[in-house]
């Protein structure tokens, strides 16, 4: 089985270079299918396992879509077909962004029904309301979503329940093509929207308010290719700021831009971690000793629930007792089992976690059970006793670009192997077992 080994005990040193955002390039490549006229050049776009899953998407569809070293390019001026299979959906939920330009663009769009994950159950009925509220009907059955439209979507006022990223990225998308102004209140305010209305915005649509809790979408006609680029990943970032912090080192974490992680930052800032902004990005210096904090996860601009688990990496070191709660996912506390492995005191009681340091980590043989998740058992794996054996890496390759290569050229002793002939027959066998 492909693992990642890593032997604690360096300190990191240098400096990493921040990708495009996963959670922003997805979105954008579902966007493209709504360009009836031109190609549309996405640069700075990630080399990620979802990114793959998101061409295999449109290429399904019909779109001619390359990628060339960091540019995607997508040609959807041919009609495309409006389905995306289970195969897709199983490997990626935000497959379901397509929905919403599908159902603009063709009246009509049909996805695998995505079940839930390792982090909660993750519904989609805010996507659905959204796409109803403008005229929508919606058939779910058979292990499928089908949203139609006789006649052109209406805009309308959409209130979402909770700043769901997915449901108001796919509400602005349908809206942008939509007759009349549909208004999405309580809309997520992630960087990673204002990015995607930058995109529609560019392609002629007309998205006003991205950024805040209200965003005014007006319809128009049709909409054209242009050229984008990703913003850089912010999850990426955090995670190599928190790399730079456990191991007592002095990383310039090229491309982070300190206005996307504003909370993330002052959580680091009080365990006693220290931040320079420079001209290419933002330098961390770890301190001698981290004191203990409490968190919460919230929607942005809100503390990432996307950067919890890499942060419990972070507390296991804290000199005295820190608390994290979760109020985003329901079950985003899988890798509290594998910490344990590796020696952590840490206990889960309801919605928290409490995190007793600091403690002499171990090295041990633990599961990424989702992407963050394995992140945070690498993170644990860089200050731990001896070697830690990570597996399940296709999690960790949907959200990071080299992990490894990035990590030892910072001076970590990291490596990842493939297993013996054996063990790689077998995880073959078990990947085709699970497909079918
Ligand atoms: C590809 C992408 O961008 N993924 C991110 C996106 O996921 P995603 O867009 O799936 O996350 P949402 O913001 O939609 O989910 C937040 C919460 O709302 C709930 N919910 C959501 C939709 C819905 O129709 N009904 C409902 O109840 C979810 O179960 C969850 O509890 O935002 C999450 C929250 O910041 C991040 O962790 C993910 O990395
Ligand atoms: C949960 C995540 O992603 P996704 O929504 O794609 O599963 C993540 O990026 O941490």
């Amino acid at each position: 089985m492909e693992k990642i080994i890593v032997r604690g005990g360096r300190q990191l040193n240098g400096t990493v270079k921040v990708e495009g955002a996963k959670n922003a390039v997805l979105p954008v490549i579902a966007a493209s299918v709504m360009a009836s006229k031109g190609k549309s050049k996405i640069h700075n776009v990630p080399a990620l396992a979802d990114v793959v899953t998101m061409k295999d998407v449109l290429s399904h569809m019909n779109a001619t879509i390359h990628l060339h070293h960091n540019t995607l390019i997508v040609d959807a001026e041919k009609p495309l077909t409006t389905e995306a299979p289970f195969e897709y959906v199983s490997k990626m939920r935000a497959s379901v962004l397509v929905l919403g330009p599908m159902l603009a663009r063709y009246g009509h769009a049909k996805v695998a029904m995505p079940g839930g994950c390792a982090i909660g159950s993750r519904p989609i009925d805010l996507h659905l309301k959204g796409f109803e509220a403008m005229g929508a009907e919606v058939h779910v059955g058979n292990g499928f979503v089908e949203v139609f439209a006789d006649q052109p979507l209406q805009g309308a006022k959409v209130y979402l329940d909770m700043p769901s990223v997915g449901a108001t990225e796919n509400i602005m998308m349908a809206a942008a093509l939509a007759h009349g102004e549909t208004v999405i209140e309580n809309a997520a305010k992630e960087p990673e929207i204002v990015d995607l209305a930058n995109f529609l915005n560019k392609m002629g649509a007309n998205v006003i308010g991205a950024g805040t809790e209200i965003i005014k979408i007006i319809g128009v006609e049709s909409l054209h290719g242009v050229s984008h680029s990703i913003i850089p990943d912010r999850i990426e970032a955090g995670t190599y700021m928190i790399a730079a912090a456990i191991t007592g080192g002095n990383v310039l974490v090229e491309g982070a831009k300190s206005e996307h992680l504003r909370s993330l930052i002052s959580k680091m800032e009080e365990m006693g971690v220290q931040f320079f902004e420079e001209k290419n990005g933002l330098r961390v210096i770890g301190p001698k000793e981290l004191l203990p904090t409490d968190l919460k996860t919230l929607p942005h601009p809100g503390f990432p629930t996307d950067m919890q688990s890499q942060m419990m990496a972070l507390m296991l070191h804290a000199n005295g007792t820190s608390v994290i709660t979760e109020t985003v996912f329901e079950n985003r506390f899988m890798h509290v089992e594998e910490f344990r492995r590796m020696n952590a005191k840490v206990k889960i009681e309801g919605r928290s976690v409490i995190v007793e340091g600091p403690v002499a980590l171990e090295g041990a043989e633990v599961a990424a059970t989702d992407l963050r998740a394995g992140a945070a058992l690498i993170l644990a794996g860089l200050t731990a006793e001896g070697y830690t054996r990570v597996c399940e890496l296709k999690h960790i390759d949907r959200g990071y670009v080299d992990i490894t290569g990035k990590l030892a050229s910072l001076g970590a002793d990291i490596e990842r192997t493939k297993g013996t002939q054996e063990e790689m027959m077998v995880a073959e066998q078990m990947e085709k077992i699970s497909s079918l």
